[in-house]
């Protein structure tokens, strides 16, 4: 197991920034693999393995906003009424992977292959799948789904499918296949496309969220050091004839911790990008402007931020159906329920979300050269990596471009219906669609010299007509989900939007312009690409300029894929510490 102590004065051969979702992986398996060298992982907030509101899948989304979230917002986004946009992060030991909602899932086979295609030999749907089942442990006693096709059962992260499906939920699958949508039973596999019962980050022996502090960390060598509730405030960078080399890291309170080998950024897609602004690398304008001497001209830092936006209505369920919901208006049996799931027994609170379907612009709305064409005339003749995989993506029929989530329980925008209000005890469900590739780009940066300042993030989102009509089409596609028998039976009211509130093209865009909110997947600032393409890192995640600082986590993707992340997250550490292994192995 690993050590949790104030720091050796020796510094370490390898620092880790961050002990989120892709920190804590990596450096466990650094400590594995590197039984000589020595490990610290710095992390921002606590560790905090015995809180239910992380631990217990039924209160997914009760730590927003807590002491556990960074609450990062955007700057008002322009092309959204200016609305700011909640950006949530966890701020705890193991990151997002603590607050994310659980959903476990994978994108489809060509996506993966774009990270070689783009500029990155050996980063493919073959090594990804082989890296992402290493972090897997996939136990589901349902082997009519998924079987063992695509999946591992000895990783650290568990996966396995709900064992509450709500019996409204019945109707998801016939609907959607009613829709011309086809069961999928093996979606981890690289075909993300049809419907499904998705698995979560759940392990079925307790119930409870696996995530990286609980399920990769507990596998730690004893040289791994674990410092917690600590902010790194810049990297020392010097000057060392052939490019610059990390020298070790500062804290916010002043201390320097040495690094004689490496020093690794895993801080995620908002604060990686700020930290090598910090230390000096990046965009000349935006350091001088936030007072940072430049070391390294990197004008990729911080760029090509992307990420995936949803929209969502909302349904009163008839009084014969139980909805999550109730454990949010009935104090005593939700008290009930909570005693049950903690003495490990059958429990609402093990519920985490269910029915899930991905697919094309075809499949959903038929025609798809309207939006085919707009996605044309964003993309023109950009030379943007990511602009032009994800054109290409839209005519490449295994890749899906809707995802519909339906969601138990009132997740929308209005609110759940306040005490002694006339809907209030009523259950709900809600229908979230997201696009899974929005063309809109935006940025995160520093504009201060003070590490505790929030980064500037603009996602610019719904900022082209081909992401308005995609959202638009999105939150269309929903409520004909929802009028569509079997599921059509399960309802007696659209809460939100409404069936008389919203119908014609304009009242669609208004929803859609009043709604819209991000599903928390940003990617890309600090981006696994060409140098002359706006990288930030190369294929071995190695930050250009320098020759031992590497950045390990979601922002070096450079493109957004669909499904959900976490996954791809676990690969890309699982990918970075085989890498870190054998260099210092010297193969
Ligand atoms: C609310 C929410 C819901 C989501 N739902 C899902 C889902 O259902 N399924 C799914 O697959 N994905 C989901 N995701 C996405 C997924 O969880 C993330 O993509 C993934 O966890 C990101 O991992 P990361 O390692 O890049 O960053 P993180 O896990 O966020 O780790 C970064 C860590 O660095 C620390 N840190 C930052 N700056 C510093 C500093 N200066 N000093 C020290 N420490 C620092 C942070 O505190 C944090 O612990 C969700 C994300 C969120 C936020």
């Amino acid at each position: 197991a690993p050590t949790q102590e104030a720091h050796s004065s020796k510094g370490y051969d390898y620092i880790v920034v961050g002990g989120g979702t892709a920190g804590l992986a990596l450096s466990t398996r650094l400590s594995q693999g590197l039984r000589d060298s020595s490990i610290l992982v710095i992390e921002a907030g606590p560790a905090a393995l015995d809180e239910l509101g992380i631990n217990v899948p039924g209160k997914k989304g009760s730590t927003l906003g807590t002491k556990y979230d960074w609450n990062f917002t955007t700057t008002p986004q322009e092309s959204v009424k200016n609305r700011v946009f909640a950006q949530n992060r966890g701020k705890v030991l193991g990151g997002s992977s603590a607050i994310n909602l659980l959903t476990y899932d994978r994108a489809s086979e060509h996506e993966y292959d774009a990270f070689e295609q783009v500029g990155n030999p050996g980063w493919n749907w073959t090594t990804f799948l082989e890296m992402m089942k290493r972090s897997e442990n996939f136990t589901s006693k349902n082997t009519e789904w998924y079987g063992d096709a695509g999946v591992n059962t000895n990783g650290p992260i568990h996966g396995t499918i709900n064992r509450i499906i709500p019996t409204h939920q019945d109707g998801w699958i016939p609907t959607m296949n009613r829709l011309g949508i086809e069961t999928n039973k093996e979606y981890l596999g690289g075909n993300l496309l049809g419907v499904s019962y998705s698995p979560n980050s759940i392990d079925p022996t307790h119930y409870n969220r696996s995530y990286s502090a609980n399920s990769y960390l507990p596998l730690a060598g004893p040289q791994l050091t674990v410092m917690t509730e600590k902010i790194v405030a810049k990297v020392n960078m010097k000057e060392d004839g052939c490019g610059y080399r990390a020298s070790g890291v500062t804290l916010t309170d002043g201390t320097f911790i040495a690094a004689r080998r490496e020093v690794i950024l895993s801080a995620g897609s908002f604060q990686s990008p700020g930290l090598l602004e910090h230390s000096g690398i990046g965009n000349r304008a935006i350091l001088a402007k936030a007072g940072v001497e430049q070391l390294i001209d990197l004008p990729g830092v911080g760029e090509n931020l992307q990420d995936h936006i949803r929209i969502q209505s909302t349904y009163q369920v008839k009084k014969n159906y139980t909805s999550i919901d109730i454990l949010r208006y009935n104090p005593e049996y939700a008290a009930e329920q909570l005693q049950l799931w903690v003495d490990g027994k059958l429990s609402l609170y093990d519920y985490a979300g269910s029915g899930y379907s991905f697919m094309t612009w075809k499949q959903a709305i038929g025609n798809d050269s309207e939006l085919l064409a707009l996605a044309q005339a964003v993309v023109g003749t950009s030379t943007n990596p990511a602009l032009k995989k994800k054109l290409e993506w839209m005519s490449d029929p295994t890749i899906p471009q809707l995802e519909v989530i339906m969601s138990d329980g009132y997740t929308g925008v209005k609110g759940y219906p306040a005490p002694g209000t006339p809907l209030y005890g009523e259950g709900f469900f809600s229908l979230i669609a997201a696009i899974m590739h929005p063309l809109s780009h935006g940025s995160v940066h520093i504009n201060s010299s003070d590490p505790l300042a929030k980064p500037i993030i603009d996602p610019n989102y719904l900022s082209n007509e081909h992401d308005l009509q995609a959202a638009i089409a999105a939150i269309k596609k929903c409520r004909q989900i929802a009028l569509t028998p079997p599921l059509r039976d399960v309802w007696v009211s659209e809460y939100e939007p409404g069936l008389n509130n919203v119908n014609t093209d304009q009242e669609w865009k208004d929803f859609v312009l009043n709604t819209t909110l991000t599903i928390y997947h940003p990617v890309g600032t600090c981006a696994m690409l060409p140098r002359g393409d706006g990288g930030v890192v190369d294929p071995k995640l190695r930050v250009y300029g320098t020759n031992n600082l590497r950045v390990v986590d979601a922002s070096i993707m450079p493109v957004l894929m669909s499904a959900h992340m976490q996954t791809a997250v676990y690969g890309v550490a699982e990918m970075a510490a085989e890498i870190i292994i054998n260099d210092a192995r010297g193969h």
